[in-house]
């Protein structure tokens, strides 16, 4: 029979969305029947809920599952039976659309499998901490819980309407613009005494969470739709734990790990959730703002449920002083005390000083060499410029000799860097630079698609500065715009694998010729060698430790060597002050001293932690270095 216009179309976007499937993934389709269904033209970034996809789909059989990817405008159905599957492909392919005002119909496909999710979504696990005690007030105490709250009141601060719900609160109000409490100023209304009977409870229960009464109470309405975004309670606000009773409909809450674990928890009616240390500090919890939520059945299928109006009583105890936990990504406290401590200007000179010395003016020495010694670009950077779309704007803060730039991907690629000499090369070989300080981008917000920052940040000489150099690379980065960020680390042996310093140390020694992070040298009594070098290297900056290379680093903060290539002329003018190199009096070439802070593991991510209107969305080591990727929302 022959096929009809509608037919034809969908067997062209069915052909299509194949061939992006298999292009994504490596993942082929089938033209018979399997478990597996795509969803060719519905997915997260359609703005898909996957109870929408639910509803539709389990008239048809039970669902195990609906996989939808980052990124990607299609999805995956898996059936529990290739019948069902079948069933609905006949039934909605080319057919239905989901919702009426959507503008065509839904395409599917049949695949062979589907792709793994790093971090799926979890009924079963529940964040360390989290306890859910169900039926915890009965159903005469939720009456006269709801019917205690007067939501009608004058005072401004008192029965908010917040875009999403509607809020009270009790013993201080907490203030969404600063998301703190005001602990000078309390408010009037105390707690209502018909919640006294909840602490005796839970004591009935031999829940000894508490040792003294809550003093805050914040009561959310919530309708169907609605929801609250998902945050960590201010950990210098409220102290452990934090106690949240559902009562007039229960609801899901979704609970987020930074390493991107989903954990979704059912809060039924009546029941009391009791957020404590983990679960209080380092997950984030929030409702998504949707009518219906996906939860799982008796037998392990997914369904969905309708919502009802929902009233929650969040408890919360007031912190007196500041936050101590160690869940410092998360910690409020923990960042103002991390900044305070380089808030002092002198401090800054003197950093600005060692960054001029040892690294400014080194690099204005060394530009030649280290350039012959970096062509080779590295993969996991080279695929990040790859994956920025024709015509992005690339800006390689610290580019060096532009090892990353000419990849002829469409890109407009702008490279700075303090050293005139490397700018030199780069513009020698047709880059487009200028000189500048990372500190202080000259350029206009928002510009950049793509932004790199390859070994820069590390020689700079405090957390403030290095701050304030993802702050200015953020800055620049348009919405949605992201930075790659390398530094050295302080491990270099990882997962007991060498990094490519250490193995590129190795093969120096094994050539004994010249490169990177060369050894001092060395005399038959070594050792008197590497004391007439650091007493003289140090005289500057004397606390700063000389790395001893082919080890592992010992210090944060120390001084890296580089050797002159031999045969390089050696032109030292004034403005070296023999800090920055050493000439020997024997035959030994000079060697050159590089600031370096290393990092330690989770530095980078507390740092960029801490830099307003971004995320981070990946952070991986990469032989030697800790790295990440932060987008700007
Ligand atoms: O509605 C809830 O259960 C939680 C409310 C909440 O997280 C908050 O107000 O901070
Ligand atoms: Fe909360």
């Amino acid at each position: 029979m022959a096929e009809n216009k509608y037919e034809r179309k969908a067997r062209r976007k069915q052909t299509k969305a194949k061939h992006i499937l298999f292009q994504d993934t490596g993942i082929s389709c089938s033209d018979e029947p399997t478990k597996y269904v795509m969803v060719a033209n519905a997915g997260l970034v359609t703005g898909l809920q996957q109870e929408q996809l639910l509803e539709l789909c389990l008239p048809y059989g039970g669902v195990d599952g609906i996989v939808m990817l980052p990124g990607k405008s299609y999805c995956f159905i898996i059936f529990k039976d290739i019948l069902y599957a079948s069933k609905a492909y006949a039934a909605i392919h080319g057919k239905i659309k989901l919702t009426p005002n959507d503008s065509g119909p839904l395409y599917l496909a049949y695949a062979e499998k589907v792709p793994e999710l790093s971090h799926s979504w979890n009924y079963d696990q529940k964040p360390p901490g989290l306890i859910l005690l169900e039926e915890f007030v009965t159903e005469d105490e939720e009456k006269s819980l709801l019917n205690c709250i007067d939501w009608k009141t004058s005072a401004s601060h008192l029965g908010q309407t917040l875009k999403h719900r509607r809020v009270k609160h009790y013993g201080y109000e907490f203030q969404y613009d600063t998301n703190n409490v005001d602990k000078e100023c309390p408010l009037s209304e105390n707690i209502p005494s018909e919640c006294n009977f909840l602490w005796d409870r839970l004591k009935d229960k031999n829940i000894s969470v508490l040792s003294s009464f809550p003093t805050q109470l914040t009561v959310n309405h919530y309708q169907p739709g609605q929801g609250i975004p998902s945050h960590v309670d201010t950990h210098s606000a409220f102290k452990d734990p934090i106690l949240s009773l559902s009562l007039g409909s229960s609801i899901v809450m979704e609970f987020r790990h930074q390493d991107g674990r989903v954990s979704p928890v059912i809060l039924p009616q009546r029941s009391l959730l009791i957020m404590s240390e983990e679960a209080r500090y380092a997950w984030s919890h929030g409702i998504t703002p949707r009518k219906m939520d996906v939860i799982p059945t008796k037998n392990g299928d997914l369904t969905v449920q309708q919502r009802g109006d929902r009233t929650s009583f969040t408890f919360r105890f007031i912190r007196k002083g500041e936050c101590n936990c160690v869940y410092h990504d998360l910690c409020d406290s923990y960042k103002k005390k991390y900044k305070k401590s380089e808030a002092d200007t002198n401090c800054d000179a003197v950093a600005a000083k060692l960054e001029s010395l040892h690294v400014h003016e080194v690099y204005e020495e060394i530009a030649s060499h280290f350039s012959e010694t970096r062509h080779k670009p590295w993969p996991n950077v080279l695929s990040f410029v790859q994956s920025l779309p024709f015509g992005s704007v690339l800006v390689d803060v610290g580019c060096g000799n532009c090892k990353y730039f000419g990849n002829k991907m469409g890109h407009f690629e702008i490279g700075c860097d303090h050293s005139v000499s490397l700018a030199k090369v780069c513009h020698d070989r047709g880059f487009e630079v200028f000189n500048c300080n990372c500190l202080s981008l000259p350029l206009k917000s928002g510009i950049a698609d793509g932004c790199l920052s390859i070994a820069v940040i590390h020689h700079l000489a405090t957390k403030e500065r290095r701050l304030q150099a993802v702050e200015e690379m953020v800055r620049i980065l348009q919405p949605g715009g992201k930075a790659l960020i390398y530094v050295w680390a302080k491990d270099q042996q990882r997962h007991n694998t060498q990094s490519s310093y250490l193995k590129q140390d190795r093969k120096n020694r094994k050539k004994d010729c010249d490169g990177e992070l060369k050894c001092v040298p060395q005399h038959a009594d070594g050792s008197k060698s590497r004391n007439t070098i650091l007493n003289k290297v140090s005289s500057q900056f004397p606390s700063l430790p000389v790395h001893t290379n082919r080890t592992q680093f010992q210090h944060q903060d120390l001084l890296v060597p580089w050797k002159r290539k031999p045969g390089q002329k050696i032109e030292l003018d004034n403005k070296t002050e023999g800090a920055l190199c050493l000439e020997n009096s024997s035959q030994e070439l000079p060697t050159f001293y590089r600031y370096y802070h290393v990092f330690e593991e989770g530095e980078l991510e507390l740092l960029c932690s801490c830099v307003k209107d971004s995320k981070v969305v990946q952070s991986y080591y990469d032989q030697g270095n800790w790295c990440i990727v932060l987008e700007r929302v």
